[in-house]
């Protein structure tokens, strides 16, 4: 048994979402994407405390659990090649019913038996609230995956700089992407690797993210057409059209592959103004979207979205796994803010819902403080059970727990 050391007070671990800008499906495939984390965060409440209780509390989707740390076995290292031995882990006495629950629940608990159990650690419970969206292709899986990695490292003493140290997010990255592939399957590590390190990124499948200094505001609308998908059904739905037409899939992924790289010169072009450069960017969003609606991935509330943009003269594409989910649109620079309200205010009408995002802020963070004030004296202050008042917090002071952008 690795018997830890244990920090008493209260905090919160928090991470953002992503946009990929060009890339997904292709980079499962080893492609290049370029991709930047957005304005809107998960955020992991952890309050520790006496006995071996645990507690899971997810607002979001209906989740409040309670188990006997003691009882659940330490996960051993290779159990994610047999997904079975991982869902056996809820049968530990665990309740939790199907759907988005039960999988949120499954990532816990695999990453609990990972850092936590049988390291003597003492009880504690864990509420997460995410401003994400759920499920519309923002990452809102990868937010909640190193959101809660960085509390469980945290808890157990396992960080060595709260989270900001490059090891201490190499660490935290690793376990989150472990995280996602208990709820996906096979996922690229794009998505993790974003809501950990933040920022505006090109990433490659098994190497480091590399960081990309754009020359342009990178300035997107995001339009969320309300319609639920399945990233785990999308990606194998791709697979399964790889693997019937080798030749043809391969081609269109090395064609996003030659997107990506377009992207990544035009983004660090020295002359940000140069209206050829805003031109080729405009025709690789449109480039982009085609191959990835060949590829069987968009849908006809995605198309909606682009037949919109079009009218103003902005090139949309999927973004995230698609079918459903998320649009980005790309605001041409120097275009005024009333032009972007204009596009918003179109799709709006439609039904749809538009965050007027800020591409590239903070990754993974831990906090102890609200403003000056202690998490724990500011909770302690409100009721006796802080897990309540965390769940019932309003959006924006939520927000204020994390860096601003
Ligand atoms: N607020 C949350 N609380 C608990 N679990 C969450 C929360 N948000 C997301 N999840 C987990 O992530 C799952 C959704 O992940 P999914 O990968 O399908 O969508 P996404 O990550 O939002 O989109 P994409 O992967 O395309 O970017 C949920 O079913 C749930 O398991
Ligand atoms: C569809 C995909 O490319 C992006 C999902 O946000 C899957 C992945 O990279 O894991
Ligand atoms: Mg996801």
């Amino acid at each position: 048994m690795v018997v830890v050391q244990q920090d008493r007070r209260p905090f919160v671990a928090s991470a953002p979402g992503k946009v990929i800008m060009f890339g997904e499906h292709a980079v499962v495939y080893g492609k290049s994407a370029i991709a930047g984390s957005v304005d809107m965060r998960a955020y992991a409440l952890v309050v520790p405390h006496s006995g071996h209780a645990v507690r899971l509390v997810l607002p979001d989707i209906g989740v409040d659990i309670a188990f006997d740390g003691r009882r659940l076995p330490r996960v051993q290292p290779g159990a994610l090649a047999h997904p079975g031995d991982v869902e056996a882990l809820l049968a530990e006495g665990i309740d939790v019913p199907d759907g988005p629950g039960r999988m949120a629940a499954l990532v816990f608990v695999y990453l609990y038996g990972s850092l936590v159990a049988d390291t003597g650690a003492q009880g504690f419970s864990i509420c997460v609230r995410s401003l994400l969206p759920v499920g519309a292709g923002l990452g809102s899986s990868a937010a909640y995956s190193v959101a809660l990695s960085a509390a469980l490292l945290q808890l157990t003493g396992q960080l060595h700089g709260d989270g900001a140290s490059e090891g201490d997010r190499r660490l935290i990255n690793g376990w989150a992407f472990q995280g996602e592939q208990v709820a996906h399957g096979t996922p690229s590590g794009i998505d993790n690797s974003v809501a950990t390190y933040g920022g505006f990124l090109e990433y490659t499948k098994g190497r480091d993210p590399a960081p990309l200094q754009s020359t342009r505001a990178l300035r997107v609308v995001i339009t969320n057409t309300n319609v639920p998908k399945s990233t785990k059904a999308l990606v194998a739905g791709v697979r399964a059209l790889r693997d019937a037409h080798p030749a043809i899939v391969d081609s269109i992924l090395d064609a996003i592959h030659s997107v990506s790289t377009t992207a990544a010169e035009l983004f660090q072009a020295p002359d940000a103004d140069d209206s050829d450069a805003e031109q080729r960017l405009h025709d690789i969003v449109r480039v982009n979207h085609g191959l990835l609606m060949a590829l069987g991935v968009s849908h006809p509330s995605l198309e909606r979205v682009r037949d919109i943009a079009a009218r103003y003269r902005m090139a949309s594409k999927l973004t995230g796994a698609g079918g459903g989910g998320c649009a980005l649109t790309l605001v041409p620079s120097g275009a005024p803010k009333s032009a972007t309200a204009e596009v918003a205010a179109a799709m709006a009408a439609d039904g749809f819902e538009c965050y007027d995002t800020v591409v590239g802020g903070a990754g993974v963070s831990i906090t102890y403080a609200v403003g000056a004030e202690s998490i724990e004296a500011w909770i302690g202050k409100q009721s006796s059970d802080p897990v309540a008042v965390f769940a019932a917090l309003p959006a924006a002071t939520i927000a204020s727990l994390a860096p601003s952008q």
